[in-house]
C-alpha cells in the first residue's frame, strides 16, 4: 500500500493548497485553544471546504466535551476526527457509532507498556497515531519518541507515526518503524503555528523518497 502522509495544524488556504499540490493524502485542523495552531470552527469549516475531496481532512480535538464534539462535527464535517487527549475507548465507540467520520486516537508512546494499553482501543478507533508523550501540549511539540519500540511490534490496528518528524528524518523514521502513515506539524513550520510551504514540499518529497 502506498504511504499516507498527513500535514497537521494547517490554518491558511495557501498551506492547504501547498499540501495538496505536493501530494499529502491527509491534512489536520487543530481545534484546541492552547495550541498555536488552534483555529475556530468557522475557519475550520472554510478550510475543510477548500480542501474538498483532494485530501482526507482530520479535525483534531483534545478532551472536548460531548457538546463541543457534536458542534465541531456538524460545523466542519471532517473525514476523520482525531482525539489527542485522554479520551476513553467507550467515548470513541460512541462517536464512531454516530459520526459519519473515521475515529483516530493519538497516544504518547512511552514504553512497551503503552503498546499493551492501547489494545483497549481495538474496535473503537479506526487508527492509532503514535506520537511523543505529552509535554506542555499533548501534541505538536516537535519531540520524537523511541522509534525502536515499534520495530518488531505486531500491529493489530491501522496506525501511523507522528512526533518530531522533519524533512531530514522522515525517511529514517519510515525505515525504522515501517509506518504506513507519517504525520508532521512543527517540522514544517518557520515559527510555532506558521507553516512553511517549502518545508511542506520538502517533507512530502523526503517521505516518498
Ligand atoms: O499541533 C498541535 O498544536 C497540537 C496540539 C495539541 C494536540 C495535538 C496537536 N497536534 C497533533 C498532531 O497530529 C501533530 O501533527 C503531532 O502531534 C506531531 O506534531 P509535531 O511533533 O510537531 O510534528
Amino acid at each position: 500500500m502506498s504511504l499516507l502522509v498527513k500535514i497537521c495544524g494547517l490554518s491558511t488556504p495557501e498551506t492547504i493548497d501547498a499540501a495538496i499540490e505536493h501530494g499529502a493524502t491527509h491534512i489536520g485542523l487543530v481545534h484546541y485553544e492552547p495550541s498555536p495552531r488552534h483555529i475556530d470552527l468557522k475557519t475550520a469549516a472554510e478550510l475543510r471546504r477548500r480542501a474538498g475531496r483532494h485530501v482526507q481532512v482530520a479535525l483534531l480535538l483534545v478532551n472536548a466535551s460531548q457538546q463541543l464534539t457534536g458542534e465541531a462535527l456538524a460545523a466542519v464535517r471532517p473525514d476523520i476526527i482525531q482525539f489527542h487527549g485522554n479520551e476513553s475507548p467507550e467515548w470513541l465507540a460512541v462517536v464512531k457509532r454516530i459520526a459519519p467520520a473515521q475515529v483516530w486516537k493519538a497516544v504518547g508512546l512511552k514504553d512497551a507498556g503503552t503498546l499493551e494499553r492501547i489494545q483497549k482501543y481495538q474496535g473503537a478507533a479506526d487508527r492509532i497515531l503514535f506520537d511523543a508523550p505529552a509535554a506542555a501540549l499533548p501534541g505538536g511539540t516537535g519531540t520524537r519518541f523511541d522509534w525502536s519500540l515499534l520495530k518488531n511490534h505486531r500491529h493489530t490496528m491501522d496506525w501511523g507515526v507522528a512526533g518530531g518528524l522533519t524533512p531530514a528524518n522522515v525517511a529514517e523514521a519510515i525505515a525504522a518503524t515501517g509506518a504506513p502513515l507519517v504525520d508532521v506539524s512543527s517540522g514544517v513550520e518557520s515559527a510555532p503555528g506558521v507553516k512553511d510551504v517549502d518545508k511542506i514540499a520538502a517533507f512530502l518529497k523526503a517521505a516518498r523518497s
